[in-house]
């Protein structure tokens, strides 16, 4: 029997990992997808917005979410049965494409495919980590020579960002349109030097790449992860302690362009690594989207509101675990 592949994309808080799945369900070239998503929090900004993508032959069905919860650590209550339900379909998809949170180490899910329930059924084409070039240039996954010179040296985002590269058989340099030609290269040649042999590096704007090229690795990974190095591998899981997320609420906004300059302002008084959420605009039948990574904000409408659908602004705030969660809050409510 064929082995469904599965491909696990991973990469850090705001990359362009959503991006590049809807780039791959938009052009899926005949093959039927299913999407396995799931997000730090408990609330799924990106399986809402992947549910809005509209790809035609992409239903509600083809993307589950497994939001609350780091789907690493609570692979045999959540992943497996989900993997069983989709492969025990009459119709089972072509391709399955698994989005990791961006805090997810990608070693432990890959090991979850040794299980006997699923190992004889599915095998992992390849581990794809998302980069965001921008960020990683300006060393924000890096430790400085002075956190590196303590005893008790710990960065939990450098521990995230390495053994998201060590577990990649390809990786997508994103963001490349906000990076110099040479700035690029100079990442480029970086991460190439601390990568496993074989594994290339694709400079990617909005994630848009062949999908020919991302699904289709044939790399087997579930059968080679002694090559795949993790810092957490003597303990086998990782320290849910390091970052907390949040959700703020926010009533119906007359104008989102304040609440993109509330969200600004709150990311530069706190160490806020990611705000992504909706917005109810006043007078607006359409969803507002807002996305930050840093100081970047990106918004937009997406759908018309459903008719079940509070018309509530929700935003996810995500960070290093010390967050000051009132008054993150306050500044975001505008109080
Ligand atoms: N300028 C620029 N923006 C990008 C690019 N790719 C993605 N973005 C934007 O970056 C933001 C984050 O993209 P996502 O695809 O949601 O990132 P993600 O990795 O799924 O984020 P999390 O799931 O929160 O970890 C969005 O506002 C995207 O539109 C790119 O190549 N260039």
């Amino acid at each position: 029997m064929r082995k469904v592949p599965a491909t696990v994309i991973t990469g850090f808080l705001g990359a362009g990992k959503t991006t590049l799945v809807r780039h791959l369900l938009e052009h899926n070239q005949g093959r039927r997808i299913a999407l396995i998503v799931n997000e730090f929090g408990d609330i799924g900004v990106d399986g809402q917005l992947l549910a809005a993508c509209g790809v035609a032959g992409c239903t509600d069905d083809d993307i589950i979410e497994l939001a609350n919860g780091c789907l690493c650590c609570t692979v045999a209550d959540e992943f497996l049965p989900t993997m069983q339900a989709l492969l025990d379909r009459p119709n089972p998809p072509d391709h399955i494409v698994i989005e990791t949170s961006g805090l997810a180490l990608p070693k432990p899910l890959v090991k979850a495919f040794h299980w006997p329930e699923i190992r004889s059924r599915v095998t992992v084409d390849g581990v794809v980590a998302v980069v965001d070039s921008p960020a990683a240039a300006a060393g924000r996954f890096a430790s400085t020579p002075e956190e590196m010179a303590r005893p008790d040296h710990d960065n939990p985002l450098e521990e995230v960002f390495e053994d998201q590269l060590a577990c990649a058989d390809l990786i997508l340099l994103n963001k490349s349109d906000l990076l110099e030609a040479a700035a690029l290269e100079a990442l480029r040649s970086g991460i190439a030097a601390r990568l496993r042999p074989g594994v290339k590096t694709l400079p990617t704007r909005m994630s848009a790449v062949d999908p020919l090229v991302v699904l289709g690795l044939s790399a087997a990974a579930e059968e080679d992860l002694a090559a795949r190095p993790s810092h957490h591998d003597a303990e086998d899981g990782h320290d849910h302690d390091d970052f907390e997320s949040f959700a703020v609420f926010l009533p119906m906004v007359d104008d989102p362009a304040v609440v993109e300059a509330r969200a600004i302002a709150a990311i530069a008084d706190h160490d806020i690594l990611r705000l992504k959420g909706f917005l109810a605009v006043t007078g607006k039948p359409a969803r507002h989207v807002i996305q930050a990574v840093g100081t970047r904000v990106e918004r937009y409408f997406d759908r018309p509101w459903k008719a079940d659908e509070e018309r509530v602004g929700t935003l996810v705030v995500i960070g290093r675990t010390g967050l000051d969660r009132q008054r993150i809050e306050a500044a975001l409510q505008g109080l």
